[in-house]
């Protein structure tokens, strides 16, 4: 299958790149600024991010050592290099600690913004199954116009914020099952409030509301009984999901051919019988969907699904709402589950700070509607405040698409950015005691003291998360659900840092007693 779009937007900026630096001789050229030294043949400094003392697990902290030991005038640019990672670009990479040079960086991001291919294995599974990926390989993996024209089919029903008011009842719904489910663990504790290693159930959790949203189907995993083809599912898409990171760090010998990759295989075996198992639910829903145009059934816009709303949009033969479908459930399973995780651990570490949110939260009634959700404004400031402090998403990267000057520096078109919502959100420079959790920082009258782009969960720009508005009520919406019910005590033993496995994980397990209230 073609696609002449990434080529296309690579050759757009070749030639951007080489346009001269604009002929201000005060301009001081890319090479002038701090770098980091030495690396190896083609994967270039880059890799030295995975190497001692803190390797990939704790990258970051890599980051910011190179950062202070390479960068001594604390300008906050610093170079490295990855042709692995930019072919397009002679391997530039630029690392942006300073969120003003990082809102800079974006508005050169282009028309059709590029964050590399993160995907790649999934990219090559998807190009070598034509017959259900010829249309697009979807948001998440197409590029130039070809990603532009798939993302505008999709863009206004999914970040319409009515969209998911949809879904208000539906993930309540789920928030109820979650909590009986909660219940039953914990009874069969010793003590009858404790919750050991409640990460994968807060995965399941994502899955049952990606599910919701992008199959209108309820899985029920949390039933004392779930369906079992459901649970196999379930299992088939947490190997894509955790094979595919490791696939990726190694030696990308699928590319030249899978049969030199048994775990490629393996692979491709799970996400083949996940996707089939998508592709039948979606063409039950079209069914469906045929039925009820055929008989007038449909309503207004805002009372449809938004599978209804693809499918209607794109037409019955369109594959866009089962590659969405992928997508939606692939992205949205561990970032939600993840997201809630730091969330719930951060108010169990700091009980005031829950006890402010419960106040709020009782101030409404437990069946939460738009309006009172609209109110909620410290229960929105705790979960911003959880993604400055333990953002699940380690850096952000972009292809600079134009030349552009940051701090007096030529940057040449086709260098990738990248910055760290960890590093800048964690700086004392930019955030007043950067390690307290305090939500009362992101509320009405406080929020002009931090800059915008110091925390940025869900990126920026056109590219931005698609399905922000789905993954914000499914946070709220167990949060608050949660905290009504139970008061939470963290019982680890030591304050939780993160490890990047793919996303930021917690470094150790999420145990927790819970006193019913
Ligand atoms: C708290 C949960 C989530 C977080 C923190 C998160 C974060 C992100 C981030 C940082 C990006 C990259 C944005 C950029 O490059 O500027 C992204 C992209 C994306 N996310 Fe999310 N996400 C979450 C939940 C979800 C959910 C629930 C869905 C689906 C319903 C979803 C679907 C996607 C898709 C499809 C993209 C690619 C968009 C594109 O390239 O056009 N995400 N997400």
């Amino acid at each position: 299958m073609k696609n002449i779009s990434v080529l296309n937007s690579f050759i757009a900026v070749r030639r951007c790149s080489t346009i001269a630096p604009a002929s201000s001789t005060s301009l001081k050229s890319y090479e002038e600024l701090p770098s980091v030294p030495g690396g190896l043949p083609f994967l270039g400094s880059f890799i030295k991010l995975g190497a001692k003392p803190h390797g990939w697990e704790k990258h970051t902290n890599n980051l910011q050592l190179f950062g202070e030991k390479h960068d001594p005038q604390d300008l906050g640019l610093l170079r490295m290099t990855s042709r692995l990672f930019n072919p397009v670009g002679e391997g530039r990479f630029l690392v942006f600690f300073d969120p003003k040079d990082v809102e800079i960086a974006y508005k050169h991001e282009g028309k059709y913004p590029y964050r590399g291919n993160g995907f790649a294995p999934l990219l090559k599974w998807r190009q070598s199954r034509p017959d259900i990926f010829e249309e697009t390989t979807g948001v998440l993996m197409e590029e130039g116009e070809r990603w532009h024209h798939v993302r505008s089919l999709v863009q206004q029903d999914m970040m319409r914020p009515k969209s998911a008011m949809y879904y208000l009842d539906q993930i309540q719904d789920i928030g109820n099952d979650f909590a009986a489910f909660l219940d039953r663990e914990m009874s069969s504790s010793a003590d009858g409030k404790t919750i050991r290693g409640l990460l994968p159930q807060l995965y399941n959790y994502g899955y049952e509301g990606s599910a919701a949203i992008a199959l209108n189907r309820r899985m029920r995993v949390f039933d004392e009984n779930p369906d079992p083809e459901v649970l196999k599912q379930l299992i088939e898409v947490r190997n894509v999901i955790e094979m595919l990171p490791e696939i990726m760090m190694g030696i990308p010998w699928y590319q030249i051919s899978p049969w030199l990759s048994p775990k490629y295989r393996k692979f491709v075996g799970h996400i083949d019988n996940f996707a089939y198992f998508v592709k039948a639910q979606i063409d039950e829903a079209k069914a469906q969907i045929k039925e009820k145009v055929e008989k007038g059934q449909l309503q207004k816009s805002d009372e449809i699904s938004v599978l209804e709303k693809l499918i209607l949009k794109n037409g019955l033969n369109s594959n866009i709402p089962f590659v969405m479908a992928l997508d939606m459930i692939a992205a949205g399973i561990d970032t939600t589950g993840l997201s809630i995780g730091f969330i719930l651990y951060h108010l169990a570490a700091n009980p005031e700070k829950q006890e402010i949110l419960r106040k709020e939260i009782l101030e409404h009634d437990s069946h939460i509607n738009e309006s009172s959700l609209k109110k909620m404004r410290y229960l929105k400031a705790c979960i911003k405040e959880s993604a400055r402090l333990t953002p699940i998403v380690s850096f952000l990267l972009r292809l600079m698409q134009e030349d552009f000057t940051v701090k007096g520096y030529h940057i040449p078109a086709g260098t990738m950015g990248m910055w760290s919502p960890f590093l800048t959100g964690n700086d004392p420079k930019y955030v007043e005691k950067p390690t307290k959790f305090e939500p009362e920082r992101w509320l009405r009258g406080n929020e002009s003291r931090i800059d915008p782009f110091v925390s940025l969960p869900f990126g920026h720009g056109p590219r931005m998360c698609v399905g922000k508005r789905f993954a914000d009520i499914e946070m709220q919406l167990l949060t608050a659900k949660l905290i009504r019910k139970y008061k939470w005590e963290w019982i680890g033993e030591r304050p939780i840092s993160m490890k990047w496995q793919f996303l930021n994980v917690p470094d150790q397990s999420l145990d927790f007693k819970l006193h019913r209230l």
